[in-house]
């Protein structure tokens, strides 16, 4: 299967939508993938935190249904990155939208681990309480958002709940890009999953993210790796190495059920 990951600039003098007509431009140039990825929050821009209420749009809004068009007309499952969804009462969330090729959404994932270092997402927005994994021809297919790298408990259940490729939106600043590439990279190895992984670039509000989208196989292996500009990598990958890999070694067979239940050492055997 071909992979393309859309790195996208969310520049502050640019509205929502001509960002969305830019950005349908860059996606179309990614016919022939069967699966297209986009950032987290590229519509607003992540770090435009001033401005998540006034953008915020509900799963029947125009993000989703420009996705739909591009997903019918590309023939492609279309991962959109994440949106501001309003939920109701003045509440949002990160929510990212995995649409089939047929224009329906496959899943919806609402980003579980809020962040909230040098960031008011923790402030603006609820944490999501379900995972999301869906069949496709190329194996099921997880959601995660950016900062839910760092939880491999989180990446844990979904390999529980199916997951085989896990794909990641972000806005993962460029300061810490270090950490990016080594835990996209840790979480493939530890959950034996496909990391497909697509960050944003640029600078928004001060912060310049980091781009270098990238995409790692089941076995710590990376395959593609962008630099900083905005534009599309693409990728080939075998879902059948999935299975191949855990078979060969198989670490998830020898994980305990309960962790929780060992004994600190030094109280009772
Ligand atoms: N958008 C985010 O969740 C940023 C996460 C991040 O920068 C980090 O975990 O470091």
């Amino acid at each position: 299967m071909r992979v393309a990951l859309v790195q996208v600039a969310s520049p502050p003098e640019e509205s929502v939508e001509d960002r969305r007509a830019r950005v349908g431009q860059l996606v179309r140039s990614a016919a022939g993938a069967d699966l297209i990825v986009l950032p987290e929050l590229w519509g607003v821009g992540y770090f435009a935190f001033d401005s998540y209420a006034a953008a915020a749009e509900t799963l029947d809004g125009p993000t989703v249904a420009w996705a739909a068009d591009l997903a019918r007309e590309l023939g492609a499952h279309l991962h959109l990155g994440s949106l501001v969804e309003d939920v109701g009462n003045g509440r949002y969330r990160n929510t990212a939208v995995l649409v089939a090729p047929d224009g329906t959404v496959a899943h919806d994932y609402s980003k579980i681990h809020v962040f909230g270092y040098k960031s008011k997402e923790a402030e603006l927005l609820q944490p999501g309480t379900q995972v999301a994994v869906s069949d496709t021809p190329f194996g099921a297919v997880g959601s995660t958002t950016c900062y839910d790298l760092r939880f491999p408990e989180l990446w844990r259940r979904l390999v529980d709940t199916g997951a085989e490729l896990v794909v990641v939106p972000a806005a993962w600043p460029a300061a810490r890009r270090e950490h990016w590439r080594l835990l996209t990279t840790a979480r493939a190895v530890e959950q034996q999953v496909y990391v497909i992984a697509c960050n944003a670039v640029g600078t928004q509000a001060g912060t310049e993210l980091g781009g270098h989208s990238r995409v790692v196989d089941p076995w710590g292996t990376v395959l593609a790796e962008a630099g900083t500009d905005e534009g599309v990598t693409f990728c080939d990958l075998d879902p059948a190495l999935v299975g191949q890999v855990r078979d060969e070694f198989p670490v998830l067979k020898d994980r305990l059920s309960d962790y929780g239940a060992l004994a600190r050492q030094g109280g009772e055997r």
